[in-house]
């Protein structure tokens, strides 16, 4: 980020004073609609750098908006004080507005306020926090009342290992500048941070993109132009035929929900294999699926689907093994699932095996138990990336926000789906309209990018009005989601 800032300050010919003005406007523009009560007692404690700087151009905007319950705090705890720090001291003093300027943590006395504005430290923490800032956390996290943090919460690394004894403020809401930090993507950041917004501060938009980075947020722009149209004149061969290998005698449903997907997620034809005791629930609930009992499949006859997905409650039978070593020899475009993840983990000679048009969908158990045991999100990531680019497949690392890595090296953070949806069977959903898209002739780049989101988004539309969201739903919502997607 300090070097995009640079760029747009040297060629928009802002100066940095003024960018800081923009992102304090962005801020106070998006508290006033958390909390637009102007009598709202609120605390605002600065540091001495560029984030110290945006708590006092943020402070004098306030009271512009008439927010008059305002206390500010300048701690001095250290002795370099940025210029536009200095300025925007300069700004609230000249309104003739205290700031009561500290130099160690018993001299403050506060009342307990309705909220804090935490603008202690920002991105440019380069070590954990000891002494007085410590402290300072501390006291704040204990006055256990509302904390909104400018653009981090003071103490939280914005990258790398996220530290368990976390000692720094707790944020209830994080206003983050111009884009989310990679370890707010990490269920570890919880320790630090309820909620966050990230909201435009004016950055050079344009140069952000050309900026080398192995990350990439998933918008809804690229979903819309990945999409591809039902065009005239087509018919179902045009949409490929998906074979899912699914189902076990206590699992089947996993093997409906995933062929429900895959048909709403619009294949041509879909195809499970399932075993005989699976036919019966197959044909009822869904006329439209054809089935080849798993007793009797021939291997030579599967060349003729397009894509191929296997594991979801495929269970562990002795045959399932061959099964897996023959679908991996098809070197056909194959999505692999929850079983058949665990049967690869029991038989790793496999991996080098997997095709290029392979997509991997652990969820982190199932990651961990292929890859082995990590301490943390930050290592299991480096480990998916690297991987990904190792066996030249496509890694779909799920959970809250899911990460998609990408045998070159990138990474796509998904930002759709809610806890609404976290129940049983919303992986075999995934896997579903992941081999959909893939026997419609996406690449498996593609097809992960567009399933990833398109399953998070139904599951967010039906969250907006629903407590919870189950597996069978997302199925239903799914052609809706995917024609508003379309534009
Ligand atoms: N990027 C953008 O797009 C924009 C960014 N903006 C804002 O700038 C913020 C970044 O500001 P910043 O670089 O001045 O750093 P900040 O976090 O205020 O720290 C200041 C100093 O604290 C020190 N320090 C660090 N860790 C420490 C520790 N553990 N314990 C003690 N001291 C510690 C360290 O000093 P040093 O150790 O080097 O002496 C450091 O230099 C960013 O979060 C955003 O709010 C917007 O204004 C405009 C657009
Ligand atoms: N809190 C959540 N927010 C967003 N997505 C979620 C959440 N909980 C679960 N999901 C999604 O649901 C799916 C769960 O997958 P998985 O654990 O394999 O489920 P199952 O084995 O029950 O089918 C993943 O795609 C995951 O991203
Ligand atoms: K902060």
């Amino acid at each position: 980020m300090q070097n995009i800032d640079a760029y747009t300050i040297k060629h928009t010919k802002i100066k940095s004073v003024d960018l800081m003005e923009q992102a304090a406007n962005a801020f106070v523009s998006a508290f006033a609609q958390e909390y637009d009560n102007k009598n709202t007692g609120i605390v605002i404690f600065c540091g001495l750098g560029n984030n110290g700087g945006d708590g006092l151009a943020i402070a004098r905007l306030l009271l512009a908006k008439n927010y008059t319950n305002i206390s500010i705090f300048l701690t001095r705890f250290g002795s370099k004080q940025s210029d536009d720090n200095k300025e925007n001291l300069k700004r609230l003093q000249e309104m003739n507005f205290q700031v009561e300027e500290i130099n160690d943590v018993n001299e403050i006395e506060i009342i307990k306020p309705d909220l804090i504005i935490d603008a202690i430290l920002g991105s440019g923490l380069n070590k954990p926090l000891t002494d007085q800032y410590a402290a300072l956390a501390k006291l704040i996290n204990d006055l256990a009342v509302k904390i909104i943090a400018v653009d981090v919460p003071t103490g939280f690394k914005t990258e790398g290992e996220i530290l368990v004894d976390y000692n720094g403020v707790k944020a209830d809401l994080v206003i983050c500048f111009q884009r989310p930090k990679i370890n707010f993507f990490f269920p570890e950041s919880s320790i630090a941070i309820k909620r966050f917004k990230v909201v435009d501060i004016g950055l050079d938009e344009a140069y952000i993109n050309t900026q080398p980075t192995d990350y990439k947020l998933i918008t809804s722009e690229d979903i819309t132009k990945l999409i591809k149209p039902r065009v005239h004149f087509t018919h179902k061969g045009t949409y490929g035929h998906a074979l899912l290998i699914a189902g076990n005698t206590n699992t089947m449903g996993a093997a409906l929900l995933s062929a429900n997907a895959c048909l709403r997620a619009g294949a041509g034809l879909t195809t499970v294999c399932l075993p005989q005791s699976g036919l019966t629930a197959l044909n009822i609930t869904m006329p439209e699926a054809m089935a080849l009992p798993r007793e009797h499949v021939d291997f030579k006859s599967l060349h003729k689907y397009n894509a191929i997905a296997i594991g979801p409650g495929l269970g562990f039978d002795d045959d399932n093994l061959i099964m897996l070593k023959k679908v991996i020899e098809l070197q056909k475009p194959l999505v692999v699932d929850a079983d058949a993840i665990t049967t690869l983990s029991n038989n790793k000679n496999l991996l080098k095996n997997l095709s290029p048009q392979t997509i991997l969908t652990p969820h982190v158990k199932e990651f961990d138990r292929l890859f082995g045991d990590h301490e943390n999100w930050w290592q299991r990531v480096q480990t998916a990336q690297t991987k990904a680019k190792e066996l030249g497949i496509v890694i779909i690392l799920k959970n809250q926000y899911t990460f998609i890595c990408m045998p070159t090296g990138e990474i796509c953070i998904n930002q759709t789906g809610n806890p609404a949806m976290a129940s049983g069977g919303m992986g075999d959903v995934l896997t579903g309209i992941l081999v959909s898209l893939l026997a419609q002739g996406h690449a498996a780049k593609e097809a992960a990018i567009l399933g990833v989101y398109l399953h998070g988004k139904a599951g967010d539309e039906l969250a907006k009005d629903s407590f919870c969201v189950s597996a069978s739903q997302v199925v239903l919502q799914l052609p809706k989601t995917m024609k508003m997607s379309m534009d």
